[in-house]
């Protein structure tokens, strides 16, 4: 049991809206705040007490925001700063908190810091940036950048290269000089005194990298700089901080989260996502899931933070393919699926995460050529391999099930036009499949994904055990993800078949009591020999 003092950000569900592809309210094509206001009703309907809003601030979009060129103005497409301050206020009188994107690892080449840096090797800017000497005329080392291609990109003015380990308008920031530190940290108290509920820090395992050693993320200077950040900043604000970890184990989790440590509330670590990748090789190199390995993992992350740390929780997001498609069953057993992911999820210890329309189970969006890709990420991968001899259909069906334009597609308002989303173009194409899948259809359906999730943010609102209780793997096949959590004496049983396939469960000396959520319609009594019907999921009491 925890010993933990108790924060809000433990009890809520956060929802992550992408604002480009949330709500259009003017009939550009993208989605922006006005939108979002539009539509703070529906996820107070949903439950959910906070929004981590992808970034909003002023960008060129190389990335879609995430390479910012002013954080203390909003993205023309978006709206103004006065949509942005209604957006706050309008949220907090539906006790919704605004959970800001920090991307702070990087800023875009077009920021007025980048601007100056590259001006002159003098320029009081220049070390707000890494910039280093050519290495016998070629790139000081072999770092390379997440979006293909070698981290370092030569400036013809100064004769030195500088840092990007994102794409090569996304200059890295240097977190050694205290001068950026000091900036950064200003900048974050402009948005804490406008009322906002935390930060989700973008790559933040990075900022501590030492590039002339190779080092990029968790470098030694990492926890100092996030101690520093939080006593100049949210410290004693009871604020939710969640670090985007990719490289984080649970032992590296508890440095971030452990409360008294003082940095931040909890991190997104992303073992899970891995495990459908080739050992060793990148995202783009397919393997298929072992379900086994999946609960060993969840199983390991729920018991290994203990009292030291806390789990974020989530499926998706908007880097990740549509969870239905990857792991479940996008085709006839889409909602069957979809509530079994969000049951398993809910039931976990941790704060849920949900991403925008996985609550009404969107799938992703197969494309068949390279002119419909939009994302950076996946356009460079695509060049890279065409140019090393891969197979486009290989490309293609890598893009497909990984590619990040997956999550990106407008939400899927209503069976009109577009959506409902925008009365416009889309930046995007919608998924074809708005038609049967969209919110009004999931309003209008009591069985549908919608009231799963609707359900479970209340049930936890009502039940303690699901927030703080103790949880204990269960031992089953491995297509089935057995557990109970635990708290002051209440016992629940939660079974998940992560399946096509119909399952026998046979767990002894287990008295089955009331049922809280499921996602067929018969009663269970019995779980002794009881067969699971495909992608079934249930939590019941156990009477003891
Ligand atoms: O601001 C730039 C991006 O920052 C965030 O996402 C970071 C990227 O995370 C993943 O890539 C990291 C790789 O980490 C490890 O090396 C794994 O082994 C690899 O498999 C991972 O690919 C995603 O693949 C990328 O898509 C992300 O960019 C933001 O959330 C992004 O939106 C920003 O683009």
């Amino acid at each position: 049991m925890l010993n933990l003092q108790k924060h809000w950000w433990q009890e809520t569900t956060v929802y992550q809206v992408y604002p480009r592809s949330f709500k259009d309210s003017n009939g550009d094509g993208v989605g922006d705040l006005k939108g979002i206001i539009s539509k703070l009703d529906y996820l107070k309907d949903l439950g959910i007490g906070a929004i981590w809003l992808s970034p909003v601030y002023r960008s060129p979009n190389d990335d879609n925001g995430y390479d910012i060129s002013d954080y203390q103005n909003i993205m023309q497409e978006f709206g103004t700063m006065a949509d942005m301050d209604e957006l706050i206020n309008q949220a907090k009188k539906r006790n919704i908190r605004i959970v800001m994107d920090l991307v702070v690892n990087h800023t875009s080449d077009e920021h007025k810091w980048f601007i100056e840096s590259k001006k002159s090797k003098d320029n009081p800017y220049r070390d707000y940036y890494i910039w280093r000497d050519p290495k016998d005329g070629d790139v000081p080392n072999d770092l390379q950048s997440t979006f293909s291609g070698p981290a370092w990109q030569f400036d013809e003015k100064t004769g030195q290269y500088y840092l990007h380990l994102f794409s090569k308008k996304q200059p890295d920031l240097n977190w050694e000089n205290e001068k950026v530190r000091q900036a950064v940290y200003k900048m974050m108290n402009f948005w804490i005194d406008k009322g906002i509920g935390g930060f989700r820090m973008d790559v933040i395992d990075l900022i501590g990298k030492q590039p002339d050693k190779m080092i990029t993320g968790n470098g030694p200077k990492l926890h100092d700089y996030l101690q520093e950040m939080n006593k100049a900043t949210f410290g004693g604000k009871d604020m939710l901080t969640v670090g985007e970890t990719w490289g984080a184990t649970p032992e590296i989790a508890k440095l971030y989260s452990d409360p008294k440590r003082h940095e931040l509330s909890m991190v997104f670590q992303f073992e899970q996502v891995g495990l459908d990748q080739q050992p060793g090789k990148d995202k783009w190199d397919l393997r298929p899931l072992q379900v086994g390995e999946l609960k060993q993992v969840l199983a390991r992350w729920q018991t290994e933070l203990d009292d030291q740390g806390w789990n974020s929780l989530f499926w998706n997001n908007h880097d990740l393919p549509r969870i239905i498609s990857r792991w479940g069953n996008d085709k006839e057993y889409r909602v069957e699926s979809g509530k079994m992911f969000a049951i398993l999820l809910h039931m976990l210890k941790g704060t849920p995460y949900i991403y925008q329309g996985e609550e009404i189970g969107m799938t992703n969006k197969p494309i068949k050529d390279f002119s419909e890709i939009s994302d950076i990420e996946s356009r460079n991968m695509y060049l890279q391999r065409i140019d090393e001899g891969y197979k486009k259909e290989d490309i293609i069906k890598s893009i497909n099930t990984k590619g990040r334009d997956n999550a990106r597609t407008p939400i899927q308002w209503d069976e009109t036009e577009h959506a409902g989303f925008t009365t416009g173009t889309p930046w995007l194409g919608v998924n074809p499949n708005y038609k049967s899948i969209n919110v009004k259809a999931a309003l209008a359906d009591k069985n549908s994904l919608f009231y799963t999730y609707k359900k479970l943010i209340q049930l936890r609102k009502d039940n303690p055990i699901m927030i703080w209780g103790d949880f204990k793997l269960l031992d089953t096949q491995d297509e089935i993800f057995a557990f109970e959590r635990e708290y002051q004496g209440e016992t629940w049983l939660i079974v998940n078949n992560f399946s096509n396939n119909r399952h026998k469960l046979q767990l002894a000396d287990v008295n089955v009591g009331e049922t809280i959520i499921q996602n067929y319609d018969h009663k269970i009594t019995d779980v002794s020999d009881l067969e699971l019907k495909p992608w079934e999921s249930f939590a019941v009491k156990v009477v003891v």
